[in-house]
């Protein structure tokens, strides 16, 4: 399914957004400046053509340059207020009003800036007229823009929160394990030293049965603390088998003894690998998984040749527990909980509360049997792990530990073990990552991408791998068919000899032949990565990558185990399928060009990188305005706090500079602008040149425009959906038409209405480009969104549910 877990849709009918509305409470000035638009569009429905406001408002000069009095009249303030709109729709270029923006900057370009290629068709979208809207103009401006620029020390040294500890006498061996899985540590997986919270977790585990809640930052090596001293323990199990019998020791016959839930297939799969590195000091043990995405017999043969240790999702143990008679639990003595605030919010509670069930009654009916393994504790240790403890993990934690340890490693904890900061506050962001935010005005936002990336990736060796995070699949999809096109106008690499001499394909070459085969229709989900012909620069190629659950699961499998394997530079686009604890290596950077739904979910992103006390960097879009305000949470994550040293910010202006114009000193400070809007306006020539294409730009700004209305509340002051200029923002998805005329097969219509029937008013749908009176109480048709919003995200969560129970996207994130 490529709507991305969303049902609702927020197509805005023809008629227009406010279509014979009660002008029932608010303000006089709500009902007047209502009344007026309404009026306006029921003019233009009834075909006495648009207001033309340059007659009515004297205002306005015929420039369109405003002047606006001290005592305006309720209809100036509304011009005076709302970004004024010049845009070309068909005909000529006639500006009405003066652009926002500093004169210099503005660059009208018309269709004769837009060449064709021979025979190439440009229809108009159905329906609609094509508008084609400068790139830098009426954008809105910054409204935290520093007078001064404020210059990072960005090369600052900073202590690593994540990192092994460097003390001498930290050593795995000190925490109470073995010298044999020590040097299984330290030869094998080059492991010299234990992070603060292995240390912790270990001695804490190893000494004691009590169950455990595990809370540390994100790369900090939770995997290892809770499996290291399971491993440890049964080894010293078989250990205590063989001093009885020289010939018994624990093996795969000899049952299962710990379960490892993981609310993700990939995480499973990631944990599993952990296991087995680990396990080459132990090959008598057996680890193993089920987790779907795999014929179900396949999995029973597994379970039924034996396994000792098994990490599974929740859904598909259960599916075991109640028909895979091979499936014995009774001597299960470790059952850990990873991600726990993950499960939560993925609705595996009962799973788990049936599990918790499950595994007590078999323990209980074994103890009465008499028939124990001798030195197996009596009782169950769980454990529990999350980076936030939230209360949604507290009822976690109460369904399924008793008197549990909290285990914590925190460098901002006093000595005292307590900590300034609230619980649910813990969670930080690594102190060594370098973090900026991007200030992109809506319509910058795709070139703004475009260069960002390019600038990364201009050099080889400075920034190798990159995830950038992006809302829903449907936009994954559209900006990885961007990024993996051959664009009209981008200069095309020479030809390296070399790699065509070469016998066999390259990975990225034969991705790219497929490529050519899905530029025909880019819904089609085979092709995961090719080589980006956007990105690359003459000297190397750059490969990029896609990743949503909207991909059958043995291609996101393979996709991420090539990104993980590629040494070579590389970008991951996702959803937050890859924001929950995977462990890819060596990622530099991670672009946050969506801003995630809810701060954990933040955090966990940008904790792709820096990872166990290496460097990283992340930067995330925000759009001009309230979203602008989104930086106090960033300061808020961080340990220096409000201070925020490390929080850098660039302008689209800057991204642009840097990212386009790469040829050293060139005279015109505004060739940027040339550039930036010779992309976009290849972009747009690219999408309009498939019906394929356009029907996939459209999707993903569908799409895009519904995920934007399920931020979590707390957030959405920052988020906020009536504040979204959806004219402009359809511009980044490469569209010339009116946000009104889309359609797009497969998407519900009708979704905008209010209960009244009346359409939702969203800005800039084109229709009517003033933000409401920002009194939602007063307001009906801010009600009207909220209540939309709402339901948005109810049909979010009834989605998840539901492909999790219908087994297709199940136990996987909302991409
Ligand atoms: N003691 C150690 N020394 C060096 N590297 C380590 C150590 N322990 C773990 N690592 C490495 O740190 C990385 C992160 O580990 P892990 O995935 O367990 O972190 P995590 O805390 O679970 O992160 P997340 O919260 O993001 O899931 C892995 O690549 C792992 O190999």
């Amino acid at each position: 399914m490529a709507d991305d877990g969303m049902l609702l849709n927020f197509s805005i009918p023809d008629a227009g957004i406010l279509n014979k509305p009660k002008f029932k409470g608010g303000t006089w000035r709500d009902r007047l400046t209502a009344k007026k638009a309404a009026e306006h569009w029921h003019n233009k429905a009834t075909g006495q053509g648009p207001v033309d406001k340059t007659s009515t408002n004297p205002n306005r000069t015929e420039l369109g340059q405003r002047n606006v009095p001290a005592s305006k009249s309720v209809e100036q303030e509304e011009a005076a207020e709302r970004p004024a709109k010049r845009a070309r729709v068909g005909g000529a270029f006639k500006p009405t009003a003066k652009p926002s923006t500093d004169a210099a900057n503005f660059r009208p370009h018309t269709d004769s800036n837009i060449t064709k290629k021979p025979g190439q068709r440009s229809e108009a979208p159905k329906g609609g007229k094509q508008i084609v809207s400068s790139l830098f103009s009426y954008n809105p401006t910054s409204t935290t823009k520093p007078s001064t620029k404020i210059v990072f020390d960005d090369d600052a040294p900073v202590e690593p929160s994540n990192a092994p500890l460097s003390s001498e006498l930290d050593t795995f061996t000190s925490l109470g394990l073995s010298p044999a899985l020590a040097t299984h540590l330290l030869n094998k997986m080059e492991l010299k030293a234990p992070t603060a919270i292995q240390k912790a977790a270990i001695i804490q585990l190893v000494k004691d049965n009590s169950d455990a809640f595990i809370q540390a930052e994100t790369g900090s090596g939770k995997t290892l603390a809770y499996l290291l001293p399971i491993v440890q323990k049964l080894m010293d199990l078989s250990a205590n088998m063989k001093k009885r019998k020289a010939e018994e020791m624990v093996q795969r016959a000899s049952g299962l003894f710990a379960i490892v839930l993981a609310p993700t297939r990939e995480l499973s799969k990631q944990i599993e690998l952990v296991l087995e590195n680990l396990l080459r000091s132990a090959h008598w043990l057996v680890a193993g998984t089920v987790i779907g995405g795999e014929k179900k017999k396949s999995e029973k043969a597994r379970l039924r040749k034996g396994l000792n240790i098994l990490v599974a999702t929740p859904g598909r143990l259960v599916d075991h527990l109640e028909h895979t008679e091979a499936l014995d639990v009774s001597n299960v003595r470790w059952l850990v909980l990873d991600e726990g605030d993950r499960l939560v919010e993925l609705g595996f509670e009962q799973d788990i509360q049936k599990i918790l069930g499950n595994l007590n009654l078999r323990m209980r009916a074994k103890k009465d049997d008499n028939a124990s393994i001798p030195g197996l504790p009596a009782k169950r240790q769980t454990i529990l792990c999350s980076a936030t403890m939230k209360m949604d993990v507290e009822r976690l934690g109460q369904i399924s530990l008793k008197d549990a340890i909290h285990i914590r490693a925190d460098p901002t904890e006093n000595d005292d073990g307590t900590n300034e900061k609230a619980d649910d506050q813990v969670f930080l962001a690594p102190a060594q990552l370098k973090q900026s935010y991007a200030v992109v005005a809506p319509k910058l936002r795709l070139v703004s991408l475009m260069s960002f990336l390019k600038r990364s990736f201009f050099r080889k060796g400075a920034i190798m791998k990159v995830i950038v995070f992006i809302s829903c699949a449907d936009s994954v999809d559209f900006h990885f068919d961007i990024l993996t096109s051959e664009l009209e106008g981008f200069e095309k690499k020479d030809a390296d000899p070399h790699q065509e001499s070469k016998g066999s394909e390259e990975p990225a070459q034969k991705a790219t032949k497929a490529m050519a085969a899905l530029q025909s229709d880019p819904t089609k989900l085979t092709v995961t990565y090719a080589k980006s012909h956007v990105l690359s620069p003459k000297t190397h190629d750059v490969t990029a990558y896609r990743l949503h659950g909207s991909l059958q699961q043995s291609l996101r499998t393979s996709t991420l185990a090539h990104f993980a394997k590629n040494n070579e530079p590389s970008v991951l686009l996702a959803t937050d399928v890859a924001s929950r604890g995977l462990d890819l290596p060596n990622v530099d950077l991670v672009i946050e060009f969506d801003p995630a739904f809810a701060r954990e979910d933040h955090l966990h992103r940008i904790g792709r990188t820096a990872r166990a006390g290496r460097d990283g960097r992340a930067c995330i879009f925000l759009m001009p305005g309230c979203e602008e305000g989104y930086v106090e949470i960033l300061k808020s994550d961080r340990r220096d706090g409000e201070t925020g040293v490390h929080i850098g910010r660039q302008d689209a202006d800057e991204i642009l500079k840097k990212g386009l114009i790469t040829s050293g000193v060139t005279k015109d400070k505004n060739a940027y602008m040339d550039k930036a809007t010779d992309i976009q306006l290849a972009v747009e020539r690219w999408a309009l040149a498939s019906p394929a294409r356009l029907e996939s730009a459209r999707r993903a700004y569908q799409s895009h425009v519904r995920a934007y209305a399920t931020h979590v509340a707390a957030e959405r002051c920052y988020f906020d959906i009536k504040e979204l200029h959806l004219g402009h923002l359809a511009k980044a998805f490469a569209l010339r038409e009116r946000p009104s005329g889309m359609k797009v097969p497969g998407l519900r219509t009708g979704a905008g209405r209010n209960t009244k029937g009346a359409p939702a008013k969203i800005k800039g749908s084109g229709d009517n480009k003033k933000p409401s009176s920002g009194n939602a109480a007063t307001d009906p048709d801010s009600n009207a969104v909220e209540e939309e919003a709402a339901k948005m995200r109810k049909a979010v969560r009834a989605r998840e549910k539901f492909m999790r129970h219908a087994g297709m996207a199940d136990e996987f994130n909302l991409g």
